[in-house]
């Protein structure tokens, strides 16, 4: 580009300069004769040459060339050729020097742009944030826009020194256009350096600047605007995940316990991790939150706030080939278990268009039945789901039209496939629903989104009816085609359409293989189970045996447990903080006793009283109640009231260390075994074999309590129905009596229930009972629990008290402990790391002089009183002899 461009300004220059020189004449024939003359006259003197004006220029020899002689033609040969030498030897130096000169002055006029150019940048670049510009910098640029006016008017009289200058002035400008590129690189580097920096620096400190943000707001109504916003961008709480070291690991793995089971997600109890319930994370509705709200719930606690985001992310089951991840959950007792799955149950099936069984809540009573059934009927309100209980409190027949309607579960009416439902959401017992599988026609699991398994250790120690394979096998297709025999021929009676097929529009996708002989695709298309298996328990059994029998997929474990704890017994064992726990030893005949010293002296009410039988039950049942009829009728010493019990000194409650009395040895002998309990070999021990073998025993102990709950279906006519009637319509003799009842499983259902009615409503202060309500009931206002038999097992322990200090309210337990179990005691306490969170609390003799004798009269009454309920036939032969 430069030497073509240099090339025609050459060509340029040379036309431009031999027109300046030469003179325009005109050829006529006199001057041809002149310029003969002249030529003879003046033989060396160079001939002017003639040019015409026109478009065409042309070099002429002024001689005539009609009569040319050699000389002339020599003469004139020899003329052009020195004219032309001197002319280009003239023009090369004129034109070297001319260069030299421009570039001269092309190399100062820049350097003296450079440097005026620098002067003003670095003056600008000093006032940058000034609107003014300085004397100094208009100059400068004043300079430098003459300087390029000059360099355009050389421009004008020398082009090649332009051309020069030009090329001079690109190079340059590319030069500092690189330059500029580098720089501008380097800027927009360092800018996006900064950038980042500063993004990470306002991360760090998004809430102090969001904060600062809404300082800044003029009014008062914008800032709170933004500080509810704020609020709403409080995260959830990030929950940590625990570490296992690599020894609990190499234990776990010899214990056969999964991974994930030794790696739960664990949330710390307590407020700091409760959230609003409309925080975004809930996914809630406007109208769950309104049902919430109504029922008095603000905020989602601790429990609530980790598992409920878990289900409501799975909602949608976006990938058919992926299962949704089962949920283990362990809790405290009273710290919202049940709401953390009945809430997302509720919001994910509201969507639903066809009534279908989809969620399914398994638990080991019928009284949980009740309650569970209670609690989602306040928030499913505004919805179109069902909600039933199948627990056998009502025949077989009615329970089978309430499921699938009365057409649909007559044995004779020909099954659909896809089954049929009438309910949403079926609470149930094992036993009855065991039942309804086998027996109910169209009644099918096909459809189950959720399957609750709450109480879980407490079932899954249960194998009535070997509830758990029949459950598993009813949500799982069969390889089998269900409806026809070896032969192929149909061995129910299926609906058909109007053609004759078959009707399956209502079978789950899964579960079309288990009815039809599907084509067969070379491309596998493996759909996972949709049912979502959700464990809740305040003891979860860690029994690897019992977790496999579950057919658990893709699992998550989720504790809530203080930190610091750590040991598998200690996870299992968390009660509420708001409980205060207390141990009263005594002798086995004191303890009747010592209860009635609870209820006048330390004034408790609202109390529930365990006993480890229904004899027993109903035997301390029996004899309070005539207490308080011989106190209120006869003239009997009144007992005294201790206001403050620590004040009064009439309780010595003494924390372990220290206590001098007649415990102290056993507390020595339970120091040797507190070191034995934290040697490796015994926590190995606790949490594998050993320690499902003690919750074996102990659920089974539960269990033969129970069984009848969890059969369901058997018409219990109570026998000591007068003795209930007696309890309930007890009208207090005087207004300060005690008013007792007993709750057992010989109870009739309704009874139970206007039971547990009047407990809620205050009006019963003392509850006695069997361990049927240790588990999962929410008595609200229970403020006191009283162990009147000591539990055997930790796991039983936990439950009983944990019927206080619900809902993060605050309670107080009393186990009353006999001298012989004392030791016991101390050990099964002592090695769930618990011991230190029980004060030993002293009852001299002398404190309870006021009631003995009244509990003297009632003593010897009580065996009329017995006799005579015994004779009415109250008690059935199976029952265990008393204490
Ligand atoms: N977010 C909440 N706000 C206020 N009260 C709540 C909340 N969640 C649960 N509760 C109340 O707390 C009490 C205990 O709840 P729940 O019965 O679910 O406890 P749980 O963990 O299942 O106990 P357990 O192990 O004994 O069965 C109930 O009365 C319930 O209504």
């Amino acid at each position: 580009m430069f030497n073509i461009k240099r090339f025609d300004l050459e060509a340029e220059t040379a036309q431009e300069s031999s027109s300046s020189n030469t003179t325009t004449t005109t050829a006529t024939p006199i001057n041809d004769r002149l310029a003969k003359l002249n030529a003879r006259l003046n033989k060396n003197k160079p001939p002017p040459s003639t040019t015409t004006t026109d478009n065409t220029t042309i070099i002429q020899d002024s001689i005539p060339h009609s009569k040319d002689t050699k000389d002339a033609k020599h003469y004139k040969k020899d003329r052009e050729s020195t004219t032309t030498k001197t002319n280009e030897i003239s023009y090369k130096r004129s034109r070297e020097e001319e260069d030299a000169r421009v570039a001269r002055e092309e190399a100062r006029r820049q350097k003296d742009q450079q440097a005026g150019k620098q002067r003003w940048e670095k003056r600008a670049k000093e006032l940058k944030d000034s609107d003014l510009i300085p004397n100094d910098v208009r100059l400068a640029m004043k300079a430098e826009a003459e300087a390029r006016d000059r360099a355009k008017r050389e421009a004008k009289k020398n082009p090649f020194a332009v051309a020069v200058a030009a090329a001079a002035e690109q190079e340059k400008e590319k030069e500092d256009e690189d330059m500029k590129n580098t720089e501008e690189e380097d800027a927009e580097d360092k800018e996006d350096q900064d950038k980042q920096d500063q993004e990470e620096e306002d991360e760090e400190d998004r809430p102090a600047l969001e904060l600062e943000g809404v300082e800044r707001f003029a009014s008062e109504a914008a800032a709170d605007a933004a500080l509810a916003e704020l609020a709403a961008l409080v995260p959830l709480p990030t929950f940590e995940t625990k570490e296992i070291t690599a020894l609990e690991k190499e234990r776990a793995k010899s214990m056969g316990i999964p991974d994930w089971l030794a790696h739960p997600t664990l949330i710390e109890p307590g407020e700091s991790n409760n959230r609003p319930i409309e925080d975004q994370q809930f996914g809630f509705s406007e109208r769950l939150i309104k049902q919430c709200r109504k029922a008095g719930i603000e905020e989602c606690f601790a429990v609530q706030t980790a598992v409920i985001p878990v289900l409501m992310r799975a909602r949608h089951l976006g990938d058919i080939r992926k299962a949704p991840g089962d949920l283990c959950v362990s809790a405290p007792t009273g710290s919202g278990k049940t709401l953390a799955y009945v809430l997302p149950i509720i919001e994910i099936l509201s969507q639903r268009v066809v009534t279908r069984l989809r969620a399914l809540v398994v638990l080991p009573t019928r009284d949980l039945c009740i309650q569970v059934k209670e609690t989602f009927e306040t928030f499913v309100k505004g919805t179109d789901l069902k909600i039933a209980t199948s627990t056998g409190q009502n025949s077989f027949a009615h329970e089978q039209a309430i499921l699938v309607g009365e057409s649909h579960s007559n044995p004779n009416s020909p099954r659909v496939l896809g089954g049929h439902s009438r309910v949403d959401v079926l609470i149930t017992t094992p036993g009855r629903l065991i039942d309804h599988i086998k027996s109910t026609p169209n009644f099918t699991l096909q459809h189950l989104r959720f399957l609750v398994i709450d109480e879980a250790d407490r079932l899954l120690n249960q194998s009535f009816q070997d509830w758990l394979f029949h459950i598993l096998n009813a949500i799982h297709p069969s390889p089998e085609r269900k409806f026809l025999g070896a032969d192929g021929s149909e061995t129910i009676q299926v609906k058909r359409d109007h053609l004759g097929f078959p009707i399956h529009d209502a079978i789950a996708p899964g579960f079309l293989s288990s009815f039809f002989q599907l084509p067969e695709s070379d491309v596998e298309d493996p759909k996972a189970l949709s049912v979502q298996k959700l464990l809740f328990s305040a003891t979860l059994t860690r029994n690897p045996a019992k977790i496999a029998s579950l057919q658990l997929s893709d699992p998550q474990y989720v504790a809530v447990q203080e930190s610091g704890q750590d040991g598998d017994e200690k996870q299992k064992y968390t009660t509420p903080a708001g409980l205060t726990e207390h141990m009263i030893v005594c002798e086995t005949s004191e303890k009747p006793l010592m209860v009635l010293h609870l209820l006048h002296h330390l004034q408790v009410r609202s109390a529930l009283c365990f006993t480890k039988s229904v004899e027993s039950a109903h035997r301390l049942y029996k004899l309070i109640q005539l207490y308080e009829k011989i106190r209120t009728t006869a003239p009997v010493e009144a007992p005294v009231v201790r206001k403050e019990a620590g004040k009064d000194k009439k309780i010595n409650e003494v924390k372990k260390k220290g206590s001098r009395d007649q415990d102290d040895e056993s507390g020595s002998e339970d120091g040797s075994s507190d070191s034995d309990s934290g040697s490796d070999s015994e926590d190995e021990n606790e949490s594998s074999s050993g320690d499902s073998s003690s919750e074996d025993e102990e659920d089974e102990d539960e269990d033969e309590e129970e069984t009848s709950d969890v059969e369901m279906g058997q018409a219990e006519t109570s026998t000591n129905a007068m003795d209930i009637d007696a309890t309930t319509t007890t009208t207090p003799i005087a207004t300060d009596a005690i008013v007792v009842a007993e709750f057992s499983s010989d109870l009739p259902k309704s009874k139970r229930q206007s039971i547990l009615r009047a407990f809620n409503n205050g009006e019963i202060h003392l509850l006695i009972c069997s361990d049927l309500i240790s588990r999962g009931m929410d008595l609200s206002p229970v403020s006191y629990v009283i162990n009147y038999d000591s539990p055997v097992y930790m796991k039983k322990y936990i439950h009983r008290v944990g019927r206080t200090a619900r809902a993060g309210k605050t309670g107080t337990a009393y186990s009353l402990v006999e001298m012989q179990e004392a030791r016991h005691f101390k050990e099964m306490i002592s090695k769930a790391g618990h011991w230190d969170k029980i004060g030993r609390v002293n009852v001299k003799s002398q404190e309870v002089k006021d009631l003995v004798p009244g509990y003297t009269k009632a003593l010897a009454g009580l065996k009329d009183v017995l006799a005579t309920s015994s004779r009415a036939g109250k008690k059935g032969s199976s029952r265990r002899s008393f204490k």
